[in-house]
């Protein structure tokens, strides 16, 4: 069974007078990787100090370890906890090492100074935050970068089972930011409890084993990544609109965020779009952010244009691999045709597979066909492709147009 580690119950913290965190209930247990995570101002580095018992509450308990946090003394709590702040001043001309060594203190009797056990174990940190050739410089002259690698290392030289982290991150380069939440998921598979505040969405997804959501001083959801990074979520909570996926070439969560209307005019107008091959991932995107009622078909499996329908979660019709398109699928979807506003037939390359799909474009009520290149370069069918849309493009419902033509006109309405 998982030990429950640390838990709030239904706590509140007010400061200067007002409401900054609202009902929070929480319990987490040992060996988890929690990120916290939401907007400026959601409360997140107040979370972080209420847990830490630094701050009074207002209402509710924080217990550690099944004891009020309130009962347990500082040396008490140092020797459990470690916690970086996210603005450390660090007095004028005190050295890295001087700084990292700190971190034993919780350790010492009063009359004692740091053992040789002590320096070993300051030293294994130091070198793996990369701080070891600084160990004389003083901290007052270093890069926010560096300095920020000093403070994790002597959180990490407290050698607690839980650690704090208030966005340790923050002025890192990419590489060291990806390495210390790689170095906090091992040590959480290990037993430690690491608890992180973070604004990267998609490294806190990758590396942590639970997130929690806040937004104006709530919890807006707590959960495994995929249950707590969704579309609606992020929208409530940043009011932000976004695409959440699983990214098929990581494997990892990904986050497209783009520029929306709030009241989205277009959510009743029904789209289909005709595509295939990568021909409609740019037209899918463009029209789902947009906030068009999209639907698309046919479509091969595994296709570009099929992993692109998936991300955004739009229906797609598929096809069989490999196969002539079905006539269950060939009937479906005229019937998504004939029950859209208007239709976009991709600029498609024609096979057998697909033939069928040019043939159905014919049931639109209002079609527009995208053209960037001539049907005869589109044609793996002897000149039947190329008559077909020769056809079509004469019906009075056409409109053809490049697609740089047809951004422009979207824009226009
Ligand atoms: N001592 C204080 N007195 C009054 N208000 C405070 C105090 N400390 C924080 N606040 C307010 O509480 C809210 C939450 O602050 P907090 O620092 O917890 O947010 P955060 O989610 O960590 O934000 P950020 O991502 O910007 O660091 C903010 O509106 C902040 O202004």
């Amino acid at each position: 069974m998982t030990q429950e580690i640390i838990t709030a119950h239904n706590s509140s913290i007010v400061l200067g007078g007002k409401k900054i965190l609202e009902n929070i209930t929480c319990s987490i247990s040992a060996g988890e990787f929690v990120g916290i995570i939401g907007p400026n101002g959601a409360g997140k580095s107040t979370l972080l100090l209420a847990l830490r018992g630094f701050l009074p509450l207002a209402a509710g308990e924080v217990q550690l370890l099944g004891r009020p946090i309130t009962t347990l003394s500082d040396k008490e709590l140092a020797r459990h906890i470690a916690y970086m702040q996210q603005e450390v001043n660090v007095g004028f001309g005190y050295t890295a090492l001087e700084v990292v060594l700190t971190g034993r203190y919780p350790y010492l009797k009063w009359w004692q100074h740091e053992q040789a056990e002590d320096k070993a174990i300051v030293q294994q940190y130091m070198e793996f935050t990369g701080v070891e050739a600084l160990a004389d410089k003083p901290v007052h002259l270093m890069s926010g970068g560096e300095k920020q690698r000093v403070l994790l290392a002597k959180v990490l030289a407290q050698e607690t089972p839980l650690i704090f982290l208030d966005e340790p991150t923050a002025s890192l380069d990419l590489v060291y930011q990806e390495e210390i939440f790689r170095y906090c998921q091992l040590i959480s598979k290990q037993g430690k409890t690491v608890l992180i505040v973070a604004h990267d969405l998609k490294l806190a997804a990758k590396f942590c084993s639970r997130l929690l959501l806040l937004a104006d001083g709530k919890m807006i959801a707590d959960g495994s990544p995929e249950k707590v990074i969704t579309k609606e979520n992020l929208q409530a909570a940043y009011g932000l609109h976004a695409a959440v996926f699983m990214n098929k070439v990581t494997g990892n969560l990904d986050i497209h965020t783009y520029a929306a209307d709030d009241d989205n005019p277009n959510k009743d107008t029904k789209v289909h779009i005709i595509c295939g091959g990568g021909s409609g991932e740019k037209i899918i995107r463009l029209l789902y952010e947009r906030g068009y009622r999209l639907t698309l078909g046919v479509i091969q499996p595994g296709d570009a244009d099929a992993n692109a329908a998936e991300a955004f979660h739009l229906p797609c019709l598929l096809g069989q691999p490999f196969s002539s398109i079905d006539e269950l699928s060939a009937q479906e979807n005229r019937r998504k045709i004939s029950a859209a506003d208007w239709v976009v037939l991709s600029d498609l390359t024609y096979g057998e597979q697909n033939i069928d799909n040019l043939q159905a474009a014919f049931m639109a009520k209002k079609l527009i066909v995208i053209e960037d290149t001539p049907i005869e370069e589109r044609d793996f069918l002897n000149g039947q492709a190329s008559d077909l849309y020769t056809e079509l493009v004469e019906m009075p419902q056409v409109t053809v147009m490049t697609f740089p033509r047809f951004i422009t006109l979207l824009e226009k309405n």
